[in-house]
Order: structure tokens, then C-alpha cells, then sequence
């Protein structure tokens, strides 16, 4: 497993501008080392903000981004267009505003797509399994993964002393979630621990606790945050008030 490093910045609005300069820079090595680059974006609020934040990067035209895959870490199982989802809110801050590759986003099947979450779960996995380079693989690379971090130490929808977290399929659909809307789909674990890079991202003293104990090494039973992990990096990405229970080991 590799080792967490941690980068902490002065505020939500710094924390945001250095996360999206992080962003560009990424997806500019992936392509320079592979042709091509994936990212798979979150939702919530800090995710909003680093949204907003990369289009407003003059570097962020150095990206070619018709050779960018977009996938989603997690959704909320709500009308496509509906404010709430986690596709509405990137395609406004960030998506609608670049010039990709429509065939090259992937958003998760909303709840008009007339099947059960259950059912958008598997139809995601396949669509992730159809990407994947290999024929035996069933997922395809992703050079960043990025994650909000709640304050009960979910991420994505892998919510604390939820089911979700013995599922070992890549993608489950989840009932029951604490934070609303109530039903979602998410990647699990072990599909977000394929990623090159994991980044959590949090911002504001809500997520104090939750951060200090991941990196103390909670149980992913008890805080998710601390279950993930990147195959080459995993990196914490918080502003001041986010770190502030963060004790030395
Ligand atoms: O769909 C969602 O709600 C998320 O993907 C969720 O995991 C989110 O990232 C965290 O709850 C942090 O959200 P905030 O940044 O708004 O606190």
C-alpha cells in the first residue's frame, strides 16, 4: 500500500485553486506519458469549487481534452437534469464549458433511465468493462480519482457501517444512504483502489474529525476515507480548518 502524503492549504478557495492546478497538470503528464488521460470526478461542494476553478486555469487549454474520459466516483439516483446530481453539477461548473469528446464522458444512469439503481449499477460496470483495455478487465485506467470526504468519513457513497462496503463488484447501487437523496450508485473500494492517483479533498472544520482519524489509521468500517488508496499516489488535499486534527503517528 502506499504511503498518504498530505498538502494543506489556507482556505476552501486556495485548497480549490491548487487542487484544480494539480488537476491540469496530471491530465497533462497522463497524455504526455499515454496519449490520452482519465479522471473521475465526485460531487459535493469542494468538488463544485475545484470545477469552477480549472476552467478558469489559462493553463487548462494546454489539455487536449478531446482525449479525456470523464467518469463519476459516485451518483445520486435522481431525473437526468436534476439539479441534486452529481452529472448536472460538472457539466455546468466545468464539463459544458470544455471542448470534450461527448462519447468520452460517462456519467452514471440517471433514474429516468426506467431501471432500478440496481440495475444502473450493472449497466455502469459494463460501460467501465467496455472501456477497459484488456478483455479481462473490468475497469479501465484512471490516471485521478478525486474524493470528497463527508463528516462521518464517507466517500463517494460508501457510507460508515453500510453494506456498501463488502460489496466487492466494482459498481453497487446504494439504499439507505444517511446523506440524502436516500438512493445512489457508487464505484467500491476496491474499484477506487485501481486508480493511479486517489485524492481526497476537504475543506472546513466539519471534516476535522474524520480526516485526523483516517490518517490515524481508523477502520474503513468505521471512516471509508481510510480504506482507499491509490496504486501510485494517495494524497490528502485540505485546507486549514479540514487538518486541524491531524496528530503525528
Ligand atoms: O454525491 C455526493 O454527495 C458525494 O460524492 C460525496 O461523497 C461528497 O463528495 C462528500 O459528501 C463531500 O461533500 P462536500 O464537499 O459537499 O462536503
Amino acid at each position: 500500500m502506499t504511503e498518504a502524503s498530505v498538502a494543506v492549504h489556507a482556505d476552501a478557495d486556495l485548497l480549490a485553486q491548487a487542487v484544480a492546478a494539480r488537476l491540469v497538470v496530471r491530465l497533462l503528464d497522463a497524455q504526455a506519458a499515454r496519449g490520452e488521460a482519465s479522471v473521475v470526478l465526485t460531487g459535493g461542494r469542494i468538488a463544485a469549487a475545484v470545477h469552477r476553478a480549472v476552467t478558469a486555469l489559462p493553463a487548462a487549454a494546454a489539455v487536449d481534452w478531446s482525449r479525456v474520459d470523464v467518469w463519476w466516483g459516485d451518483e445520486r439516483f435522481l431525473p437526468t437534469g436534476d439539479p441534486e446530481r452529481n452529472e448536472t453539477q460538472a457539466r455546468a461548473a466545468l464539463l459544458d464549458a470544455l471542448p470534450l469528446d461527448p462519447a468520452r464522458i460517462h456519467p452514471m444512469p440517471a433514474a429516468d433511465a426506467g431501471v432500478e439503481p440496481e440495475e444502473a449499477a450493472a449497466r455502469y460496470a459494463a460501460e467501465l468493462a467496455r472501456a477497459a483495455r484488456s478483455g479481462t478487465a473490468e475497469l479501465p485506467h484512471f490516471d485521478v480519482l478525486m474524493l470528497g470526504v463527508g463528516e462521518d468519513g464517507h466517500i463517494a457513497s460508501v457510507f460508515p457501517e453500510h453494506p456498501v462496503q463488502h460489496e466487492s463488484r466494482p459498481v453497487s447501487a446504494v439504499r439507505d444512504s444517511p446523506k440524502p437523496p436516500p438512493i445512489r450508485t457508487t464505484l467500491t473500494l476496491p474499484a477506487i483502489n485501481t486508480a493511479e492517483e486517489v485524492w481526497l479533498v476537504a475543506s472546513g472544520a466539519g471534516k476535522a474529525e474524520a480526516v485526523g482519524m483516517a490518517l490515524a489509521g481508523a477502520e474503513p468500517a468505521q471512516i471509508p476515507a481510510a480504506g482507499v488508496r491509490g496504486t501510485s499516489r494517495t494524497l490528502w488535499l485540505l485546507d486549514r480548518a479540514a487538518a486541524t486534527s491531524i496528530h503525528p503517528r
